[in-house]
């Protein structure tokens, strides 16, 4: 009855078994024989050890000059060559030990990493964290191309699956972490289908940081704060930006603000920069209070303060305009930093809506405007949220301590920058003053501690710079 044309189309699904054929249609199933399976262990086996001497051409020749030498000389020769080598090695920790850990120990322990680390685990780790890729049965797994080691990370080269992409492994970058047991894991697109995975092998941030010494010229668009996790300084530029640092309470926000004011502080004594605080929590910024050359710490006082920053910034302006584009502290224009705490305060939690109103129209003001004639705002802020603070894309550079939720980080940093293993909302409580940034021409999110200003180093910032407070 089915067959009548009558009974209209029959809707089946092309690969799905009709009951009633006749014929099945099955690829055979053919068995290799053993010696094929034999010959392609053996033909992978020369490969390997064809490619060996380019991959590793110091251990490769080192093992071959050995051999040659036991050969030819006997164990003596052996041991002869051998107690000079490690002489020589030895000289050259002692005398050049910088040279011996990047030209040697580094190399060594790259190799060592490679095989035992990585070589061996990659395949149950990408499969299991789903970055293996199956194609007519095969399957395909991203490939190590070399690994290097810095003074505290591993660099792990790979060429990923041709139609997959590097997001693929900025998703994943906690099991990637995990199941090479690192703390975390960092991804960077190098070029086409080429992405590097960086481990860090401890944490280097770990240890609090003591305050910085004071630069005696500091420069502005660049002043030293903490420390990056690869061990250099972290600068921040102050001049001719606007900073926001966010970070949930007791994040360190405080050691982000103070690092900044003391690195800063000899240009203060210069009279070529100084400072204004806005102190909300009055136990912030009120510690230093001889530092700045105007301090507020009500609403009423505090919006007075941005009002007069508005109107010093304009009549700077005014006299800039057609003669000048590009601001030079100087003693008549110094540089002015907005040091604002707890920015909230002022533009959501205040129970003056006159006062919100005006704050967050002179803080729109000043970010908008500002930064070419030499005014910059360096606030702190709890709550990322757009309710709290919707200035907060007037801010050009931003920091990110420990934050509440995941989707906080990509508000902070931008787009994307949780993918790239910017995990703000994983920092250890412990840890007060970690945080992530984005360094100038890199999207790549550094992590970074801020120095520790005790009380004791506020004092002395004060002592130094004396004769210059309200
Ligand atoms: N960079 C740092 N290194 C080590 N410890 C720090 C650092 N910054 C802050 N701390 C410690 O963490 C505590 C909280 O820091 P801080 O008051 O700066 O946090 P916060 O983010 O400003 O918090 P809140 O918003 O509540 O004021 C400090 O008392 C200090 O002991």
């Amino acid at each position: 009855m089915l067959g009548r044309k009558s009974a209209g189309a029959a809707q089946v699904q092309p690969t799905a078994p009709v009951p009633a054929q006749s014929f099945r249609f099955a690829t055979p199933v053919v068995q290799t024989p053993g010696v094929f399976i034999l010959a392609g262990w053996m033909w992978r086996l020369v490969r390997f050890l064809l490619v060996l001497p380019f991959r590793f051409p110091v251990a490769v020749g080192t093992v071959a000059v050995s051999v040659a030498l036991w050969y030819f000389t006997g164990w003596l020769g052996l041991a002869v060559a051998w107690s000079i080598a490690d002489a020589v090695l030895l000289v050259w920790w002692r005398r050049w030990p910088r040279s011996f850990r990047d030209r040697v120990a580094l190399r060594v322990l790259a190799g060592w990493r490679w095989a035992w680390i990585y070589q061996r685990h990659w395949q149950p780790v990408l499969v299991v964290a789903g970055l293996a890729e199956s194609y007519l049965e095969r399957q395909y797994l991203p490939r190590i191309r070399g690994v290097t080691c810095s003074a505290w990370a591993d660099r792990v080269r790979v060429r990923i699956v041709a139609g997959t992409s590097p997001a693929d492994f900025q998703k994943r970058v906690t099991e990637l972490a995990h199941g090479f047991g690192a703390p975390s894991c960092r991804v960077e697109v190098r070029g086409p289908r080429d992405v590097v995975l960086e481990f860090p092998r401890y944490d280097t941030l770990a240890d609090p940081i003591d305050a910085l010494p004071i630069p005696e010229e500091p420069d502005l668009a660049a002043l030293p704060v903490g420390v990056c996790e690869d061990g250099e300084v972290w600068t921040l530029r102050l001049h001719g930006t606007h900073v926001l640092t966010v970070g949930v309470t007791g994040a360190g926000k405080g050691s982000v603000l103070w690092s900044a004011i003391r690195a800063m502080s000899s240009a203060i004594t210069a009279g070529i920069a100084e400072v204004w605080a806005i102190d909300p929590k009055r136990m912030e910024l009120s510690y230093g209070r001889a530092l700045f050359a105007r301090y507020a710490d009500d609403g009423e006082s505090a919006v007075a303060l941005l009002e007069a920053a508005v109107a010093a910034m304009q009549e700077r302006a005014e006299r800039y305009a057609g003669r000048q584009r590009i601001h030079t502290p100087t003693t008549r224009d110094p540089f002015t930093v907005i040091v604002l705490d707890e920015v909230a305060f002022l533009t959501a939690y205040h129970p003056d809506r006159d006062i919100r109103r005006r704050a967050e129209n002179a803080i729109a003001t000043l970010t908008s405007q500002g930064r070419s004639v030499g005014f910059c705002v360096l606030a702190a802020l709890q709550d990322p949220r757009k309710e709290v603070l919707n200035l907060r894309n007037l801010f050009p550079d931003k920091i990110a301590l420990r934050l509440d939720e995941a989707s906080q980080v990509d508000m902070v940093l931008g787009e994307g920058a949780r993918d790239r293993g910017a995990n703000a909302h994983l920092i250890d409580p412990e840890l007060p003053g970690v945080g992530f940034v984005k360094l100038e021409g890199s999207p790549v999110p550094v992590r970074v501690r801020a120095a520790f200003v005790s009380d004791a180093d506020i004092d002395h910032t004060t002592a130094t710079a004396a004769g210059t407070g309200e």
